[in-house]
């Protein structure tokens, strides 16, 4: 299968591992010119769980796609809010069959992708994978993860069961979801808590999780997305939520990971994603009229923090 990773920071040059690895053809693209030239010059790098693997895969700038092959899956792994960019520059690799995936965290990039890709095209999902970018050119890969997708359009189930064999070939255990908008905000619980909090405090999830407020606060504002998912007609089991969101505190499993915002912002003091979660959700509880007082105040501090470092 032609594969095209449309967005290979550290989780797209994950995956392209990964399915590379898997025996697949795998295309990296990213915008980011010094990882692509290191790439091109030495190999994609990687600790992977503890070995130093040097995979050579092709991989191209996104502002100079240079070919009109097209590709059988495209997984789109950039930033939220490079996602608009992206997928209008790949427009030359995508055909009329052509599969994509978005697993970027965050709520609703489906009204995006839409506007580019017809429905029945458009998988969404989740990962529990992680990954770090160490430098260009080189990522660090460690623990165990998982995905969960499910086709947009009608009657395309057995295209999503498919693509996740597919991923699951290659080690990344993929399952398909019957609703994904659940496994979406269940997921944005985990990052609506870890990411801005780890960033915030600058400690990985396991140090998180050791202090005594770390429950009362994941409680809070499990409670918040909860109240805005349930107006969307996603009704979130909360107790079942904070628990998944407090395995993540397990230093054996991914506790001693630092969440992407944390590497974005405090690390590389680079713009977050955070409006795209906590962000969202208080956007979307001021239009439902439902309080989100910690979504809006950690939105807030993100931002003070940007500020304070001058991200960009
Ligand atoms: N990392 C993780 O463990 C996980 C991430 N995710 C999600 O996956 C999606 C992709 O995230 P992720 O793989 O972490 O993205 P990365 O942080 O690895 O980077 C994506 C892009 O950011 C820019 N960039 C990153 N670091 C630098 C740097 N040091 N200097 C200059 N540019 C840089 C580059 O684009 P440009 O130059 O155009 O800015 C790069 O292509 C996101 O939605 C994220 O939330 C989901 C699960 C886990
Ligand atoms: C690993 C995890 C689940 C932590 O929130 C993540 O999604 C991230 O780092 O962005």
């Amino acid at each position: 299968m032609k594969v095209i990773i449309a967005g290979a920071g550290a989780m797209g040059s994950r995956f392209g591992i990964m399915l590379h690895k898997g025996g697949n053809d795998v295309t990296l693209v990213d915008s980011w010119p010094d990882h692509v030239n290191a790439i091109k010059e030495n190999g994609l790098k990687a600790n992977f769980n503890g070995e130093d693997i040097t995979v050579n895969v092709p991989v191209m700038l996104q502002s100079e796609i240079n070919t009109d092959k097209k590709a059988d899956l495209i997984i789109l792994f950039t930033k939220s809010m490079q996602l608009n960019k992206m997928l209008q520059d790949i427009k030359p690799l995508i055909a009329k069959n052509t599969k994509i995936l978005c697993l970027l965290n965050g709520i609703g990039h489906e009204d995006t992708i839409e506007k580019y890709i017809p429905m029945k095209n458009i998988f969404i999902g989740n990962t529990m994978w992680t990954a770090g970018l160490v430098g260009p050119g080189q990522v660090k890969l460690f623990g165990n993860g998982s995905v969960e997708l499910e086709n947009l359009g009608e009657n395309q189930e057995d295209s999503a069961k498919e693509l996740a064999t597919f991923l699951s070939e290659s080690g990344l255990n993929a399952k398909y979801s019957d609703n994904i908008h659940y496994s979406i905000y269940r997921k944005a619980c985990v990052n609506g808590t870890m990411n801005c909090l780890c960033s915030i405090l600058d400690v990985n999830m396991a140090e998180f999780g050791a202090t005594k407020p770390a429950h009362d606060i994941v409680v809070t504002v499990v409670n918040e997305f909860a109240a805005v998912a349930k107006h969307e007609g996603v009704d979130l089991d909360i107790e079942e939520v904070v628990s998944h969101v407090e395995s993540c505190f397990d230093p054996e499993t991914i506790g001693k990971h630092y969440p992407s915002m944390h590497q974005d912002l405090i690390t590389n003091h680079r713009l977050t994603e955070i409006d795209y979660i906590n962000g969202a959700v208080s956007r979307k509880g001021k239009k439902y009229n439902i309080p989100t007082p910690y979504c809006d105040l950690l939105t807030q501090l993100i931002h003070c923090k940007e500020d304070i470092l001058g991200a960009s």
